[in-house]
């Protein structure tokens, strides 16, 4: 049995529920062997952030060449970042080890309104990371600060995506969990030419500490077995929404959601 390898760039969330941790989990329940890269200690739970740790250069490095000079991963995702200084790096990295199947979470701020990524960063992610990406997957705030734009109608998206493509991301999957305005979630797959809308009904909840990390890390997964794209990503949708609606009610603010969910509804232990 052959056993792919993912490898996730991001920081250490230590309620478990973001960042590396999820990441990790991910990978696990969707059978993918798991690597690290840690970038920044957090010190988090589901209240929100409490401190930020950046690892230094050094570390950075050095964790990605002991890993690039062994194991080489099928498939890699970053997620917090934090500096210019890490950004260089990792990308370095990424070219010198000949990494494919690159999925770019670009965190910037965690949902209770901390900082993830330095503002002078955001341009780093576009001219150092973007064009190295197969898949980038921004939720509504970020795309904005990537593009600049206003993000308002459908097609104000579609113009977001377009733009990021031409940044040089080859996919990009845009999320609309940040759309408050319906009860109709719309998550958008556009892969240089094509449009593909995928909608489901927003479940009621509060438990939604490390959705982004989660998805963009079941995607990263499914690319590391071989999967397309799309392929990838409706599964992770799959994954995510199992993760929301079976909810752990974990902690006294915005909690984890349920990385156990989507293998316990594939063996039929719960059900929609
Ligand atoms: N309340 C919710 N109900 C159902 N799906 C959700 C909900 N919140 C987020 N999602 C889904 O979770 C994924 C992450 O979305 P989003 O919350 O927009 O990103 P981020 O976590 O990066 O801010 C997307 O696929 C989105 O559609
Ligand atoms: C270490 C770390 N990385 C990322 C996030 C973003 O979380 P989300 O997936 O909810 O946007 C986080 N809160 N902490």
């Amino acid at each position: 049995m052959t056993i792919f390898k993912a490898l996730t760039i991001a920081g250490s969330d230590s309620g478990g529920g973001a960042g590396i941790q999820a990441d990790l989990k991910t990978f696990q329940e969707l059978g993918v062997y798991g690597m690290t890269t840690v970038t920044a200690i957090t010190a988090q739970n589901t209240l929100g952030v409490q401190g930020v740790f950046p690892s230094s250069a050094d570390a950075i490095a050095m964790q990605l060449d002991s890993i690039g000079s062994d194991l080489a991963p099928d498939a890699v995702k970053t997620g917090m970042l934090f500096s210019k200084e890490i950004i260089r790096i990792v990308a370095d990295k990424v070219r010198h080890y000949h990494w494919r199947n690159l999925v770019i979470d670009p965190v910037m701020v965690a949902k209770g309104g901390s900082p993830l990524l330095q503002q002078e960063a955001v341009q780093s992610v576009i001219t150092d990371l973007l064009p190295l990406a197969l898949v980038t997957t921004p939720n509504l705030p970020e795309a904005e600060i990537l593009t600049g734009m206003s993000i308002r109608t459908l097609s104000d998206r579609e113009e977001a995506a377009k733009v990021i493509v031409q940044m040089g991301s080859q996919y990009v999957v845009m999320k609309g969990g940040h759309d408050a305005s319906t009860d109709q979630i719309i998550d958008l797959l556009y892969d240089g030419e094509n449009y593909l809308y995928m909608e489901n009904l927003r479940i009621e909840t509060r438990h939604t500490h490390g959705t982004g990390c989660t998805y963009s890390a079941a995607i990263t997964a499914e690319l590391a077995k071989g999967k397309s794209v799309h392929e990838a990503v409706q599964i992770a949708k799959l994954f995510i929404q199992s993760a929301i609606e079976d909810q752990l009610g974990m902690g006294s603010g915005h909690g984890p959601t349920n990385h156990f969910a989507y293998q316990r509804r594939q063996r039929g232990e719960i059900h929609v």
